[in-house]
Parts: structure tokens; sequence; C-alpha cells
């Protein structure tokens, strides 16, 4: 369980989050939805205890708790299995384990090779399984499948899926509306430091006009339309694609119900 009550952070003169209320249960994925500076990485590094909140008081009802930044923290120096032995050491954790991850998030082939040997999406997932040789209760993750391939998304999707049914509380920081409908729980919008929405995601199409993207059968046009106006469409339709709320927030198509 986390729970947050009225946390602030201020930099200066400027606060970057303000009256930042919510909770969470056991064995819920909750997705960080903002644009760039809307105080995301602050909120989970708050929550992770990297940062002090100026105002407001943060519980855990667990201290077993991994961040996971976006950029891997990795000994350049070590192979990937050298890395996750390193860091098992550190904290006592038993050697199934670390092979049990490195099944997980199928490293078995890359073993022997160096941080740098590695693709970005490797490298994620070792900073992954490395972040849960310890069986934290809590996962904080900062953009974990930002700009990887296919596989390496699919696997870390895979893994929080495993993570939410072992009854683990995760939030993560995600530009993926496709991760957001297929993982979530809920969702928390943050705008300029601030909570716009946290709910779940039948809740937030509930408040705000669901949208979606149509292709016309014949002159192959692509139209946006409302949801609602969808059955009032005479003309034959290719193709029907939902807006995911990434896409709604950024396109500007707020409207309140
Ligand atoms: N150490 C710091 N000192 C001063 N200002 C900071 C510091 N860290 C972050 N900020 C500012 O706080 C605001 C929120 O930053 P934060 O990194 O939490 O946002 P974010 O939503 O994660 O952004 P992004 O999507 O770009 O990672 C930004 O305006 C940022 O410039």
């Amino acid at each position: 369980m986390i729970k947050l009550e009225n946390v602030g952070k201020r930099y200066g003169k400027s606060w970057v989050l303000e009256n930042i209320t919510f909770h969470t249960e056991e064995g819920n994925v909750i997705g960080i939805i903002g644009k760039n500076g809307s105080g995301k990485t602050t909120l989970l590094k708050i929550i992770s205890g990297i940062l002090k909140p100026t105002v407001g008081n943060v519980y855990l009802k667990s201290k077993l708790i991994s961040y996971i930044p976006e950029k891997p923290i990795l000994i350049p120096e070590l192979s990937l299995k050298e890395n996750l032995n390193y860091f098992a050491k550190m904290r006592n954790v038993e050697s199934k384990r670390i092979e049990d991850e490195i099944k997980f998030f199928r490293l078995e082939k890359h073993v022997l090779k160096k941080p740098s040997e590695l693709s970005k999406g490797l490298r994620q997932r070792l900073s992954m399984a490395i972040s849960l040789l310890i069986d934290p209760d809590i996962i904080l993750l900062d953009e974990p499948t930002s700009g990887l391939d296919a596989e390496s998304k699919k696997i870390i999707s895979n893994r929080i899926k495993k993570l939410k049914l072992n009854k683990k509380t995760v939030l993560y920081i995600t530009h993926e509306d496709e991760e957001v409908e297929s993982i979530c729980d809920k969702v928390l919008i943050l705008e300029e430091g601030e909570i716009k929405f946290f709910g779940t995601v039948e809740d937030f199409w509930r408040k705000y006009e669901r949208f979606v993207y149509v292709t016309f059968s014949q002159t192959k046009e692509i139209k946006l339309l409302k949801l609602e106006e969808l059955k009032n469409v005479k003309e034959d339709l290719l193709h029907v694609r939902s807006v995911g709320i990434r896409e709604f927030l950024s396109g500007g198509m707020v409207y309140e119900r």
C-alpha cells in the first residue's frame, strides 16, 4: 500500500508538485501520465525515498521498494551475469532468484556480455532483473519501455503483469497508450505538478469524451469522430481505432462531459 497526503515539492522558489493525495492497494498497477516536466519522476523519487517532500506525508506499508530509473545503472566492467551476482551478493539474495530473473527476462543467451555489448532493450531488462532480485513489494518504474524494441517491451509488460499477479504494487511512468489500457488498473495524470485525474481507465472515459479514428472503405479517408457519432456513419468503414488517453491528452481533445 502507498498513501500520499498533501505532498508537495519545491525546487528553489518553484513548486514542481502540489497537493498530491492518493492511495493504492496491493496488486494494483498505476500508470503515471503527464507531459515533460509535469513532475512524474519527482513523484517516483519521493515515494522511493530518494527525495524528501517539502511538505506532506508518504506512508508505505512495506520498505521493500525498488526504483528503476529511466537510464539503467550497471557496472560496465562486469558481464550481465556478474552484474546480477554482484547486486545479489550485496543484498544477500539466493542464486535461485538470479536464475529466475534471467529466465523471466530471457537473458540466457547474453550472460557473458558486458553492458556496452547489450542493446538498449537488453540493458533495460537487466536493470529491471537486478532491481527485482530482492523481491520488492513496491516497484517504481520510470519509463521502462520507452524507445525499446518490440520484444523487450513485451517481456517487460509480461513481467509487470506477473508482479501484479503476485500482489505487488507497481507505479510506472509510461508513454504507451496500449500499455495503459492493457496493464494498468488505474491512471494518475499529472498536469503542472498537480493531479488532474486519478482513477480507472473506464472512469477516465466516463469523464471525458471518447474519440475514434475511422477509415472509410471507398475513399480511404481518415476522420476523427466522437464515439457516439460512429453509429450515424452510413458509409462502409475499413478500420476503426480508439484514441488512447495519452493521445487524447496530447491532442488537445479535452472535452469534459
Ligand atoms: N534537481 C532539480 N532542481 C531544480 N529543478 C528540478 C530538479 N529536478 C527536476 N526539476 C524540475 O522539476 C520539474 C519536474 O521534473 P520531473 O523530472 O519530475 O518531470 P517529468 O514529468 O518526469 O519530466 P520528463 O517527462 O521530462 O522526465 C521540471 O520543471 C524540472 O525541470
